[in-house]
């Protein structure tokens, strides 16, 4: 199958030029001006828009057994919602049980995953340690493609990881050539403090802000950067949401460690005001974790993202109906945490941030894939318009505008942190390995046509 992409301005992470894009099979094979292309080919016309990398999300998660329930997206819903929003690519996480062994968690993951519409990766979170844990890393990242290793910093007497654990796997995933990525909240103290709110009867959503401040997802970043830095590995810090961890990262890369953080399209917009609705199962609908902050934090992400020391965006898909977070209508630490997103992530970091200036069309690809693929080591595969990339693309319509809404989306869970929002900036069309499935609204995803894509580690050919 050939389509070429006509008359569009290439957007790649370095600069913007005016290109028409040749795709075959499922790789770019030519960029340039007036480009010859068979007769049979299909034609794109992107006159007036842009032509840019598919984007990647760093962190869903699709069918996810947590908190005593699954999330309500699949990994076919999961992608292809990704696909109508411009998402190619998603690196989700394999999360095995405390004492699971690892290679059967993963496993079962890439069963789940087989019916994927769009490409799809792994972390793996170590949840856990003992000596076949050490070992099963060494097996996942020579065997399976995996460069990158989770610890949950919370969520004590569930996926919790211990100093021991982010010691052991941190120094393990150096060795290995893998980066350690965390989810930075010191679990002790949010378990502590949700019990004392409970005891005063505050069991309602509202006080699931109050159990998660800022200082205590701060004092697990700093902890984990400390950690970085004393065993000289890299540190991946997932879900940034508020100015005290942004300046932990930013401090520990102007003191020369290698430190990336990521930001959600939902704490770059979404305020904390979602949790004093009287409407419960709205508020419940916004119990994530870190939970969304105040404006001055969403102030303090965007900065991060323009001056490069917060490198992905991502939304942390985990979409719960309201019958599942209703199973914490009297007690909010038993809502199932997470939202959704993985639809709406490039159309709402486009509206809020290249719309009002804040991020260049070029900054926007970089935050939105390049970063993400070189951080995690597939690039130039991903994240480029480039001969010999994966023809993973995205036809942007700059002047396009769509009201987010639960009623219209492809996602499940009935549910949407976004919803009423109306964004300036849609995807017109979206390659995904060469094969137009999203087209000017209608969705053509293909159970079982995304790819797992592996991950070389770090150090090969050193
Ligand atoms: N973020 C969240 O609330 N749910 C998903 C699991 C996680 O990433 O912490
Ligand atoms: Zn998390
Ligand atoms: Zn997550």
């Amino acid at each position: 199958m050939t389509t070429i992409i006509r008359g569009g301005t290439v957007v790649n992470a370095d600069r913007a030029f005016r290109a028409d894009v040749l795709c075959y099979g499922d790789k770019i094979v030519a960029v340039g001006e007036n480009l010859d292309a068979p007769a049979s080919a299909r034609v794109i016309d992107a006159t007036g828009q842009y032509v840019m990398p598919g984007g990647i999300d760093t962190h869903t998660h699709m069918n996810l057994p947590f908190m005593g329930t699954v999330t309500a997206d699949d990994f076919f819903t999961g992608t292809a919602a990704g696909l109508a929003g411009g998402t190619t690519t998603i690196m989700d996480f394999v999360i095995p049980a405390p004492k699971q062994n690892l290679i059967e968690a993963y496993q079962q993951w890439r069963e789940w995953s087989a019916m994927s519409a769009g490409d799809y990766t792994f972390h793996v979170a170590i949840t856990w340690w003992d000596d076949t844990v050490h070992r099963d890393m060494g097996i996942l990242v020579r065997d399976h493609g995996v460069n990158s290793f989770k610890h949950f910093m919370a969520y004590k007497n569930a996926i919790m990881a211990d100093d021991e654990t982010l010691v052991k796997s941190f120094r393990r995933s150096l060795e290995l050539g893998a980066i350690p990525t965390v989810h930075a909240e010191n679990g002790e103290l949010v378990y502590q403090l949700q019990q004392d709110l409970l005891k005063k009867g505050l069991t309602g959503p509202s006080s699931h802000p109050l159990s998660r401040p800022p200082a205590v997802e701060a004092e697990a970043a700093n902890r984990a950067i400390a950690i970085a830095n004393v065993l000289n590995t890299p540190v991946y810090i997932v879900h940034v949401s508020c100015a005290e961890s942004l300046d932990a990262i930013t401090r520990a890369r102007s003191n020369g460690q290698r430190v990336y953080g990521e930001a959600l399209a939902g704490h770059l917009v979404i305020d904390d005001s979602v949790y004093q609705s009287d409407d419960l199962e709205f508020a419940a609908g916004h119990v994530m974790s870190p939970p969304f902050r105040s404006k001055h934090h969403q102030k303090a992400l965007w900065n991060g993202l323009q001056s490069g020391n917060l490198h992905t965006t991502a939304t942390d898909h985990c979409t719960f109906c309201a019958e599942q977070k209703a199973a914490g209508k009297d007690d909010f630490t038993k809502i199932p945490n997470g939202c959704g997103g993985v639809e709406d992530r490039m159309s709402v970091v486009w509206d809020a941030g290249v719309n009002t200036g804040v991020l260049t069309p070029s900054e926007f690809v970089r935050v939105t894939s390049t970063n993400a693929a070189q951080i995690f080591n597939i690039y130039p595969r991903k994240g480029v318009i480039a001969v010999g990339a994966d023809a993973d693309i995205v036809v942007w319509d700059p002047e396009g505008t769509r009201t987010i809404s639960a009623r219209t989306q492809f996602a499940k869970g009935g549910f949407n942190v976004f919803e009423g929002r109306t964004v300036k900036g849609i995807p017109s069309t979206t390659l995904a390995a060469g094969v137009v499935v999203f087209h000017r609204g209608e969705l053509m995803a293909v159970a079982g046509a995304g790819r797992h894509i592996d991950r070389p580690a770090f150090n090969q050919g050193a």
